[in-house]
C-alpha cells in the first residue's frame, strides 16, 4: 500500500489563489508534497486543476498567495524551468516536424548538449514504439502517437517535478501502462510526479497521495486508503466513491481538507 512520504519538499504552496475577472478559479490552495511522491490530482471539470499545474510550472502568475518547486519561486521561471516538466492536456507540437525534429527542438530550448539529448531521445522513441515513425510529420500521428511524443518532451530534460494533466488520454491499453511504469519508475528514482487525471483507476495504481480539488478548493487529501475510508458507503469504497462524495455540492468542505487518521 502507497504510504505518505517524508522528507525534502518538492511542491509548497501557500495560499495560492488565482481570480479572473470575476471568477475565482484557484482559492487558497496550500499544498505540501514530498520528494518521490506520485500525487493524483482531482476534480471536477472547472475545478482549477489546470489553473494550479500552470500557476506551479510558471506559466501563469498567481493573484495572491506563494509557491515553490524544489525550493525555487514560481514567479521566477528562469530558476524554476529547469526542475519542472509539464504535459498540459492539449500538447504543445508543430505539426510540420517529425517527432525527432520536435523532440530535438524541445532539448535546445532546453540547452540540452546534443549528444545527451541524441541519446535520450532515441532511447525514448524506441521505448515507447515510435522509433519508426521517428521521420514522419507530427500531422500524419494518431493521437497517442502525438501524445507519447509530448510525454517525452516533458522528460527529456530529467526534471525533479514533473506535471502531467492526463497522460494516458488518448492511448491504448499497452501505451497508457507504459506511462503508468513511467511514473512510478521516476517516483521511485526521486521525481515527485503531479498528476492530474479523470481516470480514478490509474490514480489508485499509482498514487501515494491524493487531493481533491472542489470549487478552487482543496476538499480532501490523504493516501488513497485515507480518502477512500472518509467514506461510509456501508461496503467497501471505492475512491470514485469517495470523489463523488466530497464534490457534491452539499458536501462538508472543512471536515475533510487535510484530515487525517494519525
Ligand atoms: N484564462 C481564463 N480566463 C477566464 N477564466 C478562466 C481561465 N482559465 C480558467 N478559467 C476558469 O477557471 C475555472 C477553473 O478552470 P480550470 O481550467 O483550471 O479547471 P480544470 O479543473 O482544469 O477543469 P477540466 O477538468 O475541465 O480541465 C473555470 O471556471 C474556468 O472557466
Amino acid at each position: 500500500m502507497p504510504s505518505k512520504r517524508s522528507g525534502p519538499i518538492a511542491i509548497e504552496a501557500i495560499d495560492l489563489t488565482k481570480t479572473y475577472r470575476s471568477t475565482v478559479a484557484l482559492d487558497g490552495l496550500s499544498l505540501s508534497i514530498a520528494d518521490g511522491t506520485v500525487y493524483g490530482f482531482l476534480g471536477p471539470n472547472g475545478a482549477g486543476k489546470t489553473t494550479t499545474m500552470r500557476l506551479l510550472t510558471g506559466l501563469s502568475q498567481p493573484t495572491s498567495g506563494r509557491a515553490r518547486i524544489c525550493g525555487r519561486d514560481i514567479t521566477n521561471r528562469r530558476e524554476l524551468a529547469p526542475a519542472v516538466g509539464y504535459l498540459p492536456e492539449t500538447p504543445p507540437l508543430y505539426d510540420e516536424f517529425s517527432a525527432r525534429e520536435q523532440l530535438e527542438y524541445a532539448a535546445d530550448l532546453r540547452d540540452i548538449p546534443s549528444e545527451t539529448a541524441d541519446k535520450r531521445i532515441s532511447e525514448y522513441l524506441d521505448q515507447f514504439g515510435l522509433a519508426g515513425d521517428e521521420h514522419k510529420r507530427i500531422s500524419a500521428y494518431s493521437k497517442g502517437m502525438k501524445q507519447k511524443t509530448a510525454f517525452i518532451q516533458s522528460i527529456l530534460h530529467d526534471p525533479q517535478v514533473l506535471f502531467l494533466d492526463e497522460p494516458t488520454s488518448g492511448l491504448d491499453p499497452r501505451a497508457a501502462r507504459q506511462i503508468r511504469q513511467s511514473i512510478t519508475d521516476f517516483a521511485d528514482d526521486g521525481t515527485t510526479v503531479f498528476l492530474s487525471t479523470h481516470i480514478l483507476p490509474v490514480v489508485e495504481a499509482v498514487a501515494d497521495e491524493v487531493g481533491v480539488l472542489f470549487d478552487g478548493k482543496l476538499v480532501a487529501e490523504g493516501s488513497p486508503d485515507e480518502v477512500k475510508s472518509r467514506v461510509e458507503t456501508g461496503g467497501e469504497s471505492t475512491l470514485e466513491d469517495a470523489f463523488l462524495a466530497v464534490t457534491s455540492a452539499d458536501a462538508p468542505i472543512s471536515n475533510t481538507a487535510g484530515a487525517t487518521d494519525e
